[in-house]
């Protein structure tokens, strides 16, 4: 039985054409600034993301710690949603490595953060017992809330207020072109008015390995230094710039097929006795769904027996499961999970 693997969106593998890219790349040294495809897939996401610069980051968990080492000084204290990414999966590499406080506020549930709350949340830094607010993160899809947008609208009233306080604001954009395929508004609308933003390019995007963090020239210069002294900096890595000059090319677009695929997804789901998903609540490529203890079991055991079953989904929140549409995953697929689901249910309950 073919395993069908919902785990998340970073398990897709390259395409043949990012293949053939990366054997026929062109290389340097990109210490020196010197490989050709890397500073041209920095050039295009700067320029796709409407911000001055780019820089290749391993992950988008170090493009995030960059980010929070560049605009953070020890013992400032940085502002997100209570469902972030980077307050939950992590390694608390801000608070550990930047040394810099979390200060969390509530997300809705499309994971947007209220600019009235992070207006509150700011400190006054003035009183010697109080730290510095120096960033606001944001999260464009949320990935602990079923993938969420927020809105260029969303985006800026909270770039108002942290602009007004003299913070600077961070997007952790890792699935941004969800986003802006979900809304569809160029991603530059959703990316144009934060001081920094980062997107991966190894998840929905398919390639192998990397993200692009992308800020003004000044921002990027610093970055660039810190990415150093965590051991980023990279050699002829141009041969997986290459797989993101395809991606941009020819794997933003296709988006809204995984969309589709994850409201397809979400409607068998909820026709499943036991787990609980409204449809209409999907937007992007996650759905979360909620399992009833009672009648099913309990959110591990249940991913356990899916396993048995050849399904592969990922734990989220206390009772509830998470499953990612990606490349690999067609309606087909889709409606088999559902299938197997069904069977895995009845078989628990
Ligand atoms: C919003 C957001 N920001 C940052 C990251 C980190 O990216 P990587 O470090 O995995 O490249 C992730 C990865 N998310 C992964 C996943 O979804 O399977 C796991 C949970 O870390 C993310 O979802």
């Amino acid at each position: 039985m073919a395993v069908i693997d919902l785990r998340s969106d970073t398990v897709t593998h390259p395409t043949d054409e990012m293949r053939r890219a990366m054997a026929e790349a062109e290389v340097g040294d990109d210490v020196f600034g010197e490989d050709p495809s890397i500073n041209a897939l920095q050039e295009r996401a700067a320029e796709l993301l409407g911000q001055e610069a780019g820089l290749l980051t391993a992950s988008g968990t170090m493009s995030n710690l960059i980010a929070a080492l560049t605009w953070c000084s020890r013992g400032d204290e940085m502002i997100m949603g209570q469902e972030a990414h980077m307050f939950w999966n992590e390694s608390a590499g801000s608070s550990a490595l930047a040394g810099a406080q979390i200060r969390l506020v509530p997300n809705d549930d499309n994971g947007r953060i209220a600019a009235g709350d992070v207006a509150a949340a700011i400190r006054d830094a003035s009183n010697i017992h109080v730290p510095a607010s120096t960033l606001v993160c944001l999260e464009n899809t949320h990935n602990r809330c079923s993938g969420g947008v927020m809105t260029p609208q969303d985006t800026r009233e909270v770039v108002d207020v942290a602009h007004a306080a003299g913070a600077a604001v961070h997007l952790d954009g890792a699935r941004i072109f969800n986003a802006a395929v979900a809304l569809e508004v160029p991603v530059a609308e959703l990316t144009k008015d934060v001081d920094d933003v980062s997107f991966c390019l190894s998840k929905a995007l398919s390639c192998p390995v990397g993200s692009v963090l992308c800020g003004s020239e000044e921002f990027i210069t610093r970055a660039r230094k810190w990415r150093k002294m965590v051991g980023g900096g990279m050699r002829q890595a141009g041969v997986l710039a290459a797989a993101g000059l395809v991606a941009l090319d020819s794997m933003v677009e296709r988006l809204a097929d995984d969309h589709a695929n994850a409201r397809r997804l979400a409607a068998g789901l909820a026709d499943v006795d036991g787990l609980t998903v409204d449809p209409d609540s999907i937007h992007t490529n996650i759905v979360i769904f909620e399992v009833d203890r009672e009648a099913v079991g309990d959110a591990r055991e249940v991913i356990a027996a899916l396993r048995e079953d050849g399904v592969l989904v990922s734990h989220s929140r206390e009772q509830s499961l998470r499953m990612v549409t990606h490349r690999h995953i067609s309606s087909a697929d889709v409606d088999e999970a559902v299938a197997r689901v069904n069977g895995t249910v009845r078989r628990l309950a």
